[in-house]
């Protein structure tokens, strides 16, 4: 019903579930809390979000919540395609400022998570892409945090070129990872 396969960061994990199609369509459970315990995912979600980008190569993060209102988020594409990018700020972790990155989009059925602790955005690879995603913690404006999203130190693959991409004014003025002050043991 549920697979989950660790990506080259352990700790990030995509989840597929099970697609039932027949002449109407399909159906698919896209959450069970206690499906995804069994497969050792047992965050208490708590928040659901949505967003829509009506543009092509629109960019939204690399964004985080500081303690003690970090998130895990379990995220997933309604309509439309992203390159997902999760970007790890553990400092004591071995793959510290390290990311992966992953395409999602609403045909796959794929759900990626993105564990407490990194920092995460997406861009879009088509126009009016909608994205869902569930949280394990309220959100709190005081503890939001980011990355800038095209810090050349991260060697993150876009598919948008930095002047061409469309980007909310407060993500422009992201700190880069250098220059971000430690934020997750
Ligand atoms: C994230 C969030 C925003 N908002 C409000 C604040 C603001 O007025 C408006 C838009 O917020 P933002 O510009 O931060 O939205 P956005 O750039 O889409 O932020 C999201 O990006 C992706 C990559 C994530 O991982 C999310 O956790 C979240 O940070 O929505 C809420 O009311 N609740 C929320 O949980």
């Amino acid at each position: 019903m549920l697979e989950v396969r660790s990506l080259a960061i352990p700790d990030v994990k995509m989840v597929r579930s099970k697609r039932f199609s027949d002449t109407r369509g399909y159906f698919c459970e896209t959450f069970r809390r206690s499906a995804f315990a069994e497969k050792g995912i047992s965050h208490d979600f708590i928040q659901d979000n949505q967003s829509c980008s009506e543009r092509v190569g629109t960019v939204r993060g690399l964004h985080f919540q500081r303690p003690p209102f970090a998130q895990a988020k379990l995220v997933r594409v309604l309509r439309g395609a992203i390159l997902d990018v999760v970007l790890d700020l553990r400092r004591r972790s071995p793959t510290f400022g390290k990311h992966v990155s992953v395409k999602l989009d609403s045909e796959n059925d794929e759900q990626l998570l993105v564990p407490k602790g990194f920092a995460h955005g997406f861009c879009t690879l088509e126009p009016q892409t909608t994205v869902f995603y569930k949280v394990d913690e309220v959100y709190s404006p005081d503890h939001d945090g980011g990355v800038y999203w095209a810090d050349p130190e991260l060697a993150i693959e876009w598919p948008v070129k930095a002047s061409e991409a469309h980007l909310s004014p407060k993500d422009r003025a992201l700190p880069t990872f250098d220059q971000l002050a430690s934020v997750f043991e």
